[in-house]
């Protein structure tokens, strides 16, 4: 209800988590993510990543609840939204650790990259040297140079990976890029 999709619930991450032991991060597309924090948290989730745009009056607080269930707080923003509104967020006395930078307008898969959103990128990464900022939207082996050379450091892939003949690959690939990335800076 924040986009116009709905996916992946506490259910899926309480039966994959049964599975594995992996980082399993969960970026919700929701309008009202409190309402969410502890069940994510049951289910296993990882890390925890709410919207800005609907936190607006009560981040703080939440960022409490997202580390007191266990998991790494983290903070998207959409395409119109300014860099800027994440600061306070990032410098908070509890902060997020995460900040995803959505290179689509959220909701879809297979969409694309939009490279105007690598200001935003470079921005974070010049004023947080170790925070950990991901990307997502249109990310494959054409566009995960840019993100990278930006300063991304965490890549989600959709339709590049499954649709690849090879998704490992591809894997590979973005992999590469970003550590080639992080050497050079
Ligand atoms: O769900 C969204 C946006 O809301 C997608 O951005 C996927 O998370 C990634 O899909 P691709 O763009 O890689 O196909």
């Amino acid at each position: 209800h924040f986009v116009p999709n709905l996916t992946i619930g506490a259910p899926v991450i309480e039966s994959l988590r049964k599975h594995t032991k992996a980082y399993l991060d969960c970026h919700l597309m929701v309008t009202n993510p409190s309402d969410y924090v502890e069940a994510f948290g049951k289910a296993g989730a990882s890390g925890f990543t709410f919207h800005i745009e609907v936190a607006r009056d009560n981040w703080k607080e939440l960022i409490q609840n997202i580390k007191a269930k266990g998991m790494r707080p983290g903070v998207s923003l959409k395409p119109g939204t300014p860099v800027e509104d994440v600061f306070p967020l990032v410098e908070a006395e509890t902060p997020v650790e995460l900040v995803l930078v959505m290179t689509v307008e959220p909701g879809f898969g297979g969409q694309k990259f939009m490279p105007e959103m690598m200001d935003k990128v470079r921005t974070l990464r010049k004023k947080y040297q170790s925070l950990d900022i991901e990307v997502d939207g249109g990310l494959g082996p054409s566009t995960i140079d840019a993100a990278a050379s930006a300063g991304a450091n965490c890549i989600v892939a959709g339709s590049s990976v499954f649709g690849a003949p090879d998704p490992g690959q591809v894997i590979s690939a973005l992999r590469k890029s970003v550590e080639a990335s992080q050497i050079k800076s």
